[in-house]
């Protein structure tokens, strides 16, 4: 087992990561915690509530709360609805949420978690490759009229439980999408991770093996660093944000057919692409070798069923912009991110500029 401990300005917590590692939850929690609530969605309640009530063998009074598994549980409605059943279940501060899935089981329970009571025990337990990023740094937050984690809180999670095994009932499409999280760990912090990343899922992807273990160990230690320097992301935690300016508005636009780590690639190649050609850098990537792994691995690719209009106007509800300006993470070089500020009109003929010539083929990276 790996362990890993991240200081958080409220208290320190422990990530325990391996495989298999479910079947030991009553011995990994700390037993004080006076009742536990697992919240999961319906997928992951299929393939692993029975392994991790059967772990648990009643050592801890425990109720399950499930959600209907995609965004759209990501909802004020079902935080609603979540908070009516912790009530119920008369939680207090020493009871725990255990939240056990991907990164909407995550947000939305660790938000539950943050103000339920001002605030009560949170345990992650990441059931996807995407979760190495959502289960650490207490990001926790649903969405509102279709503005992604408007409405949330920073609230660390005190125990992090990552069972890799449960990465083998994950199918392409989830793969992908946390594997855009790495790429952007590796692009903004690491280039070994990056390169090796690359290298790894060319040559055939065996996500049990401990190849991969040791890259997913490393793109957590990209965001933990990170945010154990900047937990409330008032200056270097905004790098964690790249690609998701461009990213989070696609998704809003495509809710449901897109997930998030797909739209985060084309919000990275968009990123990519400013800092380039428009900035001068990254003298040091092949735009060009990124976008072949990309088709390779199949990320959807097709913009030409949504308007710069509608990504510009949903950008602007981008939470590190300021009142005027778009504040973008661009890359120097990789392993060197910084944050530029981009005004409105500029950023309107960047996305316009890029949106035209990716959808009629233009860019010689494409062919
Ligand atoms: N808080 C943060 O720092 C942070 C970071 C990155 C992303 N996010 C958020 O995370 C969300 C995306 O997370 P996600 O990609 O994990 O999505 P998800 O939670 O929706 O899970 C993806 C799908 O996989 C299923 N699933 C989960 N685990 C499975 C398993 N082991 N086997 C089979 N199916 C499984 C789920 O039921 C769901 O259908 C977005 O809302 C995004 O905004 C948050
Ligand atoms: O941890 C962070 O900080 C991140 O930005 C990680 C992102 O991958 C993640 O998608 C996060 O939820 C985005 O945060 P937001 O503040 O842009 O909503
Ligand atoms: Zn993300």
């Amino acid at each position: 087992m790996i362990e890993l401990s991240v200081t958080a300005a409220s208290h320190n917590y422990r990530i325990s990561i391996d495989a298999g590692i479910r079947h030991k939850l009553a011995e990994l929690l700390d037993p004080s915690i006076e009742k536990l609530v697992i919240v999961t969605d319906e997928h992951v309640q299929k393939y692993y509530l029975d392994d991790c009530l059967h772990a648990l063998n009643s050592s801890f009074p425990t109720d399950v709360y499930v959600i209907p598994p995609g965004e759209q549980s990501k909802s004020l409605e079902e935080y609603k609805s979540l908070q009516q059943f912790l009530l119920r279940q008369r939680m207090t501060r020493k009871s725990a949420i255990l939240a056990l899935g991907g990164g909407v089981v995550g947000d939305l329970a660790g938000f539950a978690a943050a103000t339920y009571a001002r605030g009560i025990g949170f345990i992650q337990m990441p059931s996807t490759i995407l979760a190495h990023d959502s289960s650490i740094g207490g990001k926790v937050a649903v969405n509102l009229d279709g503005k992604k984690n408007i409405i949330g809180s920073f609230y660390p999670p005190h125990q992090v439980i990552f069972d890799l095994d449960m990465f083998q009932t994950l199918n392409d499409q989830e793969i992908r999408s946390g594997l855009a999280e790495m790429v952007k760990h590796g692009l903004i912090a690491d280039r070994r991770l990056y390169d090796d990343l690359l290298t790894f899922t060319r040559m055939g992807m065996d996500l049990s093996s401990s190849d991969f273990k040791h890259l997913l160990v490393r793109s957590i230690q990209v965001k933990n660093n990170i945010v154990q320097l900047d937990e409330k992301e008032t200056n270097i935690r905004q790098f964690l944000n790249f690609g998701h300016s461009f990213g989070h508005a696609l998704e809003a636009v495509r809710m449901n057919e897109r997930t998030h780590g797909e739209c985060v690639m084309l919000g990275m190649i968009f990123a990519l692409w400013v800092s380039n050609e428009k900035f001068n850098h990254l003298n040091d990537l092949s735009i060009q070798e990124l976008i072949h792994w990309v088709k390779k691995m199949d990320y959807p690719l097709n913009l030409d069923n949504v308007t710069s209009e509608e990504i510009l106007n949903l950008m602007k509800f981008d939470k590190k912009n300021t009142r005027d300006d778009f504040q973008f993470v661009l890359l120097e070089q990789v392993g060197k991110p910084y944050l530029q500020k981009i005004d409105v009109n500029t950023m309107e003929n960047y996305l316009n500029e890029f949106m035209t010539k990716w959808n009629q083929g233009e860019f010689n990276w494409l062919k």
